[in-house]
């Protein structure tokens, strides 16, 4: 073992290492949890790639292999491993760097940098190939013309080609990459999501070979690309560079911070915090499920051939790199992302409109073309100078109808069939079951940190120790909610909100500028509450963080000391080298202002936590006005400047104080929409019609379920100028309550509407029913009884000559309309009890359709009647307690008023029985709170009445 003759402990070793046991441990293995020294590391670090190497063979004696350098940690320590191997080992490799220049400003440059200088610490010769020189577009450009959507699928693509071109440029058998165990777990993982098959055997095999056969059936690649670093950690990797001093680029790519792959990072480091082996178990698995796909025979996979245009494998006609620089080059960046049909319907369009003859099929297997590999690269080069063609949709020629709607064979609108957008649309939204109407959201908001206060003293010819002069920081910018009525859903709300931090103090006494505040506008209805932090409190310390304590980085105290000191306060260069020699006698201002600082610090903890017993609850509710304000994330207060230390002794403070954190706190906001009435029906039942003929408003109106989506308000305004607020809310179901339909997260918008209007189509027929995909499938056991029931009645009333078909003609008890409002109170009561308790109307719309309207309301009305009455007293005698605190205008009665909504029939008259009952309301919740202002003043003046008795009651006894 390396480290066994390293040290001869006099005394028993408080930590040894698991495996020399004769030095000191000073890191925990993230892979197996043993306890190491330093060269024990390196040695197992080491062997466990070697043998890696050997066990899957993954070079002969003399191949030329390159490395995929990119300067990063992963990369520069397999550049370093695979030459120390080579001459430990003699594996007889001839080794070469290959970077790809993808041309990113600010971070490519800076990394290739660092490979220029491993080339030379590592003598290892290097290629540095070029997005620009290869395709005629850097990834700056790309981005420039794409924006940073899609733009890593891009680079993927170009870079895996890149890497094959460079490697044939540099006559390589073998490529090898720095593709670690974490990043293959999370490839494993995102292709298990996806459910990619072909892509998941290709991550998880160790070493691959994209070959492809010409015409002739001869093979044309014969590139290996391997992985050595396959069961390597991340951690490991980043803990041998750090031991060994390896020098490196460590920064993200600018252009991916939201990348997919960074939630499956997200995802699988949560993984390994609960259980280590998480990523050795995630390629294991994906390693199984690959071996399984290849034994199952019908799992096709895709046949290789050449790119027609550019000779690259692929498994179209045109390799995916092709298709992207035709996109990028005819200005549809869009071509070659997405699906395949859409890909070539793009392609087919791009080609028509360039006066191509015969579009290219990009799903068909290709003739095979085989091209020599310097012409390929000119091609490519070429391809870059194409000039931009003009797209189908500067021709002006599309074949999608305007109006959206399919066409009958005699090229008519065909209104049976909804337009296929919307049903599509309609399908997605019942599959969401409503939740992408955001109406709730969890936001972090954090105020801005203050900003450092600043050391500085006043230079000045002929004065030889100025006064310091160090600027205060910018207090924080603070997270500012306003309530404003131009918002109608949560949509716009993001997950964090950080407020800017104030600016740094500057030399001769500038203060730093407050950070701005961040204002979040938010819709009347919100109601904000404060939540515990989600953020996962790991009863241990997180093993990274262990790791990379000043203890396992073998930090000295010192060090340590100074890094927590560096957290509160800007020093004066050098200034901590002077106060650790101080001379004998000379008092240390600095602890002196430590201790006024400490105790500040205190002093505003605890404010703030004495602030934050209480958790936030805010209702922007129909009292706020426009525009109100909320603080719900203070920023922090700025350090001060070194002047704030000046003291009688201390004549040159040489420190300041950083700015503070701003305050963080974790909040959900649920918006309840606010209005005077909620129109509540089934779908198709001419909600949106009434709203339309009522109100401002224009909500979309179809003969189909489900033309609402979303809720919608529109006023109705009346001649003196007073206005009622109406609701028009997407239609509720049977089992609305359990979900079903567009779900009940709709029906939480109903809960805050005054007054209930309950549309109802008077001309619903039995058996005519609204067929919904996907909704109409649903039928709980009670609702088949129900329906048998209703059939059986009808059956059994039936005299013998009557028609079969026609219940109504059988059962004269029988109403649809009455069914339906039924379904509605049942689905209110059933979400929440005391719902329909509310004062309601009810609008018996389509009563133009007179084959059955006044027949059917008449018999509604007799019903509804009945039925109120029935529930008014049942409710009225089971709770007589709620119905005092929710009284209804008058419990036994309901109006129902026959409307046509399409013509706009009866619609006065609806409106003003609207506002009466409206104005009631509001009269008797403005009594309400009247009652309960004027409880609250006489329990203010009986408090006041009885301090004011004790007091005399006190002064009495003390003069006696
Ligand atoms: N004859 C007649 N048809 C009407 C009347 N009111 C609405 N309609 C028709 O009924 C269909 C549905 O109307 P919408 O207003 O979209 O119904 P909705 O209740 O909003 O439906 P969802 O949004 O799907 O819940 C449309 O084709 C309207 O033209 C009316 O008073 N008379
Ligand atoms: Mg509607």
């Amino acid at each position: 073992m390396p480290g066994a003759t390293d040290a001869k402990p006099t005394k028993p070793l408080k930590n040894p290492c698991n495996l020399c046991q004769t030095v000191r441990a000073i890191l925990k293995r993230p892979k197996t949890g043993q306890q190491l020294c330093k060269e024990c590391f390196f040695h197992v670090f080491e062997t466990e790639i070697h043998n890696t190497i050997v066990d899957n063979k993954l070079f002969n004696r003399g191949d030329r292999v390159a490395i995929g350098a990119s300067g990063g940690k992963d990369s520069t320590v397999l550049a370093y491993v695979m030459k120390l191997l080579n001459d430990r080992y003699s594996y007889g490799l001839d080794l070469v760097l290959l970077s790809i220049d993808e041309g990113i400003t600010g971070y490519r440059d800076d990394s290739l940098e660092t490979v220029k200088r491993n080339r030379d610490q590592y003598q290892i010769p290097l290629l540095i190939v070029s997005y620009k020189d290869l395709y005629g577009w850097s990834m700056d450009d790309i981005v420039k013309e794409i924006g940073r959507k899609n733009n890593c699928t891009f680079c993927g693509v170009f870079r895996r080609q890149a890497l094959d071109r460079g490697a044939i440029m540099l006559n390589v058998d073998h490529i090898v990459t720095g593709h670690n165990a974490d990043d293959i777990a999370e490839t494993v993982l995102m292709n298990i999501l996806r459910g990619d098959l072909p892509r998941l055997q290709r991550c998880t095999s160790i070493i691959t070979n994209d070959t492809s056969e010409d015409s002739s059936g001869i093979e044309t690649s014969k590139i290996l690309r391997s992985k050595p670093f396959k069961y390597t950690y991340e951690k490991e990797i980043v803990m041998y560079a750090y031991f060994k001093k390896l020098d490196y680029f460590s920064t993200e790519c600018i252009y991916s911070p939201n990348a997919y792959r960074g939630h499956a990072r997200v995802f699988l480091k949560d993984l390994e915090a609960v259980r280590r082996t998480a990523i050795v178990d995630i390629i294991h698995s994906g390693e199984a499920l690959s071996a399984s796909v290849q034994a199952n025979e019908s799992t096709k996979l895709p046949t290789m051939s050449n790119c027609t245009r550019c000779g690259y494998i692929s498994s179209n006609e045109l390799c995916k790199a092709c298709l992207l620089l035709e996109g990028l080059n005819k200005g549809l960046p869009q071509l070659g992302i997405g699906h395949t049909t859409k890909i070539r319907r793009m392609h087919e369009a791009a080609n028509l409109a360039s006066g191509l003859s015969s579009p290219a099929s990009l799903s068909s297997p290709g003739s095979g073309v085989t091209e020599d590999n310097v012409k390929v690269v000119t091609h490519i080069k070429d391809l870059g100078q194409l000039a931009t063609m003009p797209t189908s949709h500067e021709h002006g020629e599309s074949n999608t109808p305007v109006d959206g709607w399919q066409r009958t064979a005699d090229g008519l609108p065909d209104y049976t069939a909804e337009p296929r957008g919307r049903a599509k649309g309609v399908e997605w939204k019942l599959r969401a079951k409503g939740r992408n109407f955001v109406d709730f959201c969890r936001i972090k908001v954090s105020g801005g940190q203050g900003g450092d206060g600043c050391v500085s003293f006043h230079r000045e010819k002929f004065v030889a120790f100025g006064q310091p002069n160090g600027g205060n920081g910018g207090r924080g910018g603070n997270v500012i909610f306003e309530a404003s009525s131009n918002e109608t859903s949560l949509q716009h709300i993001p997950h964090t909100a950080a407020a800017p931090r104030g600016v740094h103090g500057k030399g001769s006494l500038m203060h730093g500028h407050a950070g701005k505040d961040l204002i979040i506008k938010v819709p009347m209805g919100t109601i904000i509450r404060e939540v515990p932090s989600p953020e996962k409190e790991r009863s241990d310390e997180d093993e990274w963080d262990v790791l990379f304590s000043h203890k396992a980085l073998e930090l000295g105290e010192t060090e340590a000391k100074d890094k927590e000191m560096s957290k509160r306060w800007v020093l004066y260069p050098r200034l901590a080298n002077s106060l650790t020699a101080l001379p004998e006698g000379k008092v240390n201002y600095f602890e002196e202002a430590q201790a006024w600082v400490a105790e500040e610090d205190r002093i505003v903890e605890a404010r703030r936590a004495a602030m934050s017993k209480k958790p936030l609850l805010l209702d922007v509710n129909e009292h706020t006005e426009d525009t109100t304000q909320f603080m719900v994330g203070r920023g922090g207060g700025g350090g001060y400047g070194n002047p704030h230390f000046l003291t009688t002794q201390n004549r040159a403070p040489k420190y300041a104080t950083r700015g503070r954190e701003g305050q963080t706190r974790w909040l959900t906001l649920e918006l309840k929409t606010i209005a005077d009435a909620g129109l509540v029906g089934l779908p198709n039942a001419g909600k949106s019609t009434f709203l339309q003929a009522v109100s401002n408003a224009h909500p979309a109106i179809a003969p189909y379920p489900f033309t609402t989506l979303n809720p919608y308000i529109g006023t109705v305004d009346y001649s003196d100028s007073y206005q009622v607020k109406v609701a028009d809310i997407p239609g509720l179901i049977r089992g609305a309550h359990m979900n079903v339909g567009l779900g009940h997260s709709f029906l939480r918008h109903v809960e805050r509407s005054k007054v209930l209007v309950y549309v109802i189509d008077i001309a619903a027929e039995f058996g005519i029913k609204r067929k919904v995909k996907g909704v109409d499938d649903w039928t709980p056991e009670e609702d088949l009884e129900q329906q048998e029931e209703v059939k059986d009645a009808a059956s059994s009333a039936k005299p013998s000559s009557q028609d079969d078909e026609d219940p109504l003609a059988v059962n004269a008890e029988y109403s649809q309309p009455f069914e339906d409002w039924k379904t509605l109170l049942d689905e209110l009561e059933a979400y929440q009890p005391g719902l329909t308790r509310r004062p309601s109307m009810i609008i018996a719309n389509k009563a133009d359709v007179t084959e059955v309207a006044p027949k059917n309301l008449r018999l509604f009305q007799k019903l509804v009647h009945e039925e109120w009455a029935k529930r008014r007293v049942a409710s009225d005698t089971s709770s007589p307690s709620s119905s005092s605190t929710t009284p209804s205008t008058d419990s036994h009665d309901i109006k129902i008023v026959p409307v046509s909504a399409k013509y706009k029939k009866n619609i006065v008259k609806v409106t003003s029985i609207l506002r009466e009952i409206v104005e009631a309301e509001k009269a008797k919740e403005s009594a309400a709170a009247m009652r309960k202002l004027q409880r609250e003043r006489e329990e203010e003046e009986e408090a006041l009445a009885f301090k004011a008795t004790r007091r005399n009651i006190m002064n009495n006894s003390q003069n006696e």
